[in-house]
């Protein structure tokens, strides 16, 4: 599968002032990918177009050479994306336990109440059981974007759009998140995209592309 962004030009209020135009960029299954910038250099602009959470003014989005318009946006959000953005929005009156419960149960896993899953997959991103079964207030920030990941990846969408992902995390936690991003790509073939303006972070991707003085340069 190839996610391709096809000249694509946006600006917010003022089109004299563009944030991008004539962005062309190729995504392939099985890679990693990391987009780096500066704050304010139009990151998270351009993950909600990958994503299909917005429209940009000018150009598309397609998918094996379909625009995802064509699909429709909500239809490929559900069978093509998996998004983690930095609000994390989990059920803050319930455990991290039962937020993935109540996540896998709306979807057509067959792992449904499948209590040992819930926690193995917890468990990869490190959220012991004790954690687990606490409610999400009282994990950490780091801790609840842990918890937010492995939600998103419920879905077992072949793109994984990610919005700085490890921006709330320390070294060691940023690592173990990278792993699971590595993962995702190089073993389970997904077209993972994340994020961030952490260089170091960006350096453990197969492709990483900067964005700079609104242009996208791949390295
Ligand atoms: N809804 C909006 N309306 C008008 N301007 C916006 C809107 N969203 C973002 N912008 C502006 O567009 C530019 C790019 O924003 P964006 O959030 O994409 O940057 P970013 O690289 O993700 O930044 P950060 O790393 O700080 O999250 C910024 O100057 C921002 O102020």
């Amino acid at each position: 599968m190839t996610l391709t962004i096809k000249h694509l030009t946006h600006w917010y209020t003022d089109e004299s002032n563009k944030l991008y135009t004539d962005v062309n960029l190729e995504f392939e299954s099985g890679k990693f990918y990391a987009i780096v910038g500066e704050s304010g250099s139009g990151k998270t602009t351009i993950l909600s177009f990958l994503a299909g959470l917005d429209s940009p003014r000018e150009g598309e989005i397609a998918v094996d050479g379909e625009s995802i318009n064509k699909i429709g946006l909500t239809k490929y959000r559900q069978r093509y994306v998996a998004t983690i953005f930095q609000a994390y929005n989990l059920l803050t009156t319930m455990t991290a336990y039962q937020n993935i419960e109540t996540a896998l149960a709306v979807t057509n896993s067959s792992h449904k109440g499948d209590r040992q899953y819930i926690l193995d997959q917890l468990a990869k991103v490190g959220i012991d059981e004790e954690k687990a079964f606490k409610n999400v207030q009282k994990l950490s920030g780091g801790e609840q974007q842990r918890v937010a990941i492995v939600r998103a990846l419920l879905v077992d969408a072949p793109i994984v759009a990610a919005d700085e992902a490890t921006g709330n995390l320390d070294h060691e936690n940023s690592e173990l998140i990278v792993d699971l991003f590595k993962e995702l790509a190089h073993d389970y073939g997904k077209t993972v995209i994340l994020i961030t303006h952490d260089r170091e972070v960006a350096q453990e991707a197969d492709v990483q592309i900067e964005l700079k003085d609104h242009k996208f340069t791949v390295k």
